[in-house]
């Protein structure tokens, strides 16, 4: 899973260096953080109301799609300010570390 996140990182940072109409990434850096931090927003409302019909009608693949859409742009913020997805992954690792619920899978796989 991390492999791609990873991988979208490299592309991410490789946009940095484009002009704003080759690639949609690009064309995000140009317009700035504030719009990146609005498609960041519209997308937090897509996945609320794609989830509340998920519970209504049982089926997830439009959720799924928008937490997609959500998680890019949240990644192409962090981008923005310097940051690559596995500083988000590592604080993950970090607090499912200090959980302990790593300590106990690794004795209940033994
Ligand atoms: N994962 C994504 C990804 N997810 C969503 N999107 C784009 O995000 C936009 C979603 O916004 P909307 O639904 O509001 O659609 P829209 O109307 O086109 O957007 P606006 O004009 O309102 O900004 C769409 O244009 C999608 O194509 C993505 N665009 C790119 N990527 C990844 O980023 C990489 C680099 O992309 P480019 O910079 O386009 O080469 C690609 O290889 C992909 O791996």
């Amino acid at each position: 899973m991390s492999d791609v996140l990873k991988a979208l990182g490299d592309i991410l940072e490789e946009r940095k260096g484009a002009s704003a109409d080759s690639s949609y990434v690009a064309s995000l850096y140009h317009k700035g953080l504030n719009k990146i931090l609005e498609k960041v927003g519209e997308e937090a409302t897509e996945t609320i109301l794609a989830a509340k019909d998920a519970e209504r009608s049982g089926e997830n693949s439009d959720v799924i799609y928008e937490t997609a859409d959500l998680w890019f742009h949240t990644l192409v913020a962090l981008a923005q300010l310097g940051e690559r997805p596995e500083a988000v992954i590592n604080e993950l690792a970090r607090r499912f570390n200090m959980s302990g619920l790593e300590e106990k899978a690794s004795r209940t796989e033994k």
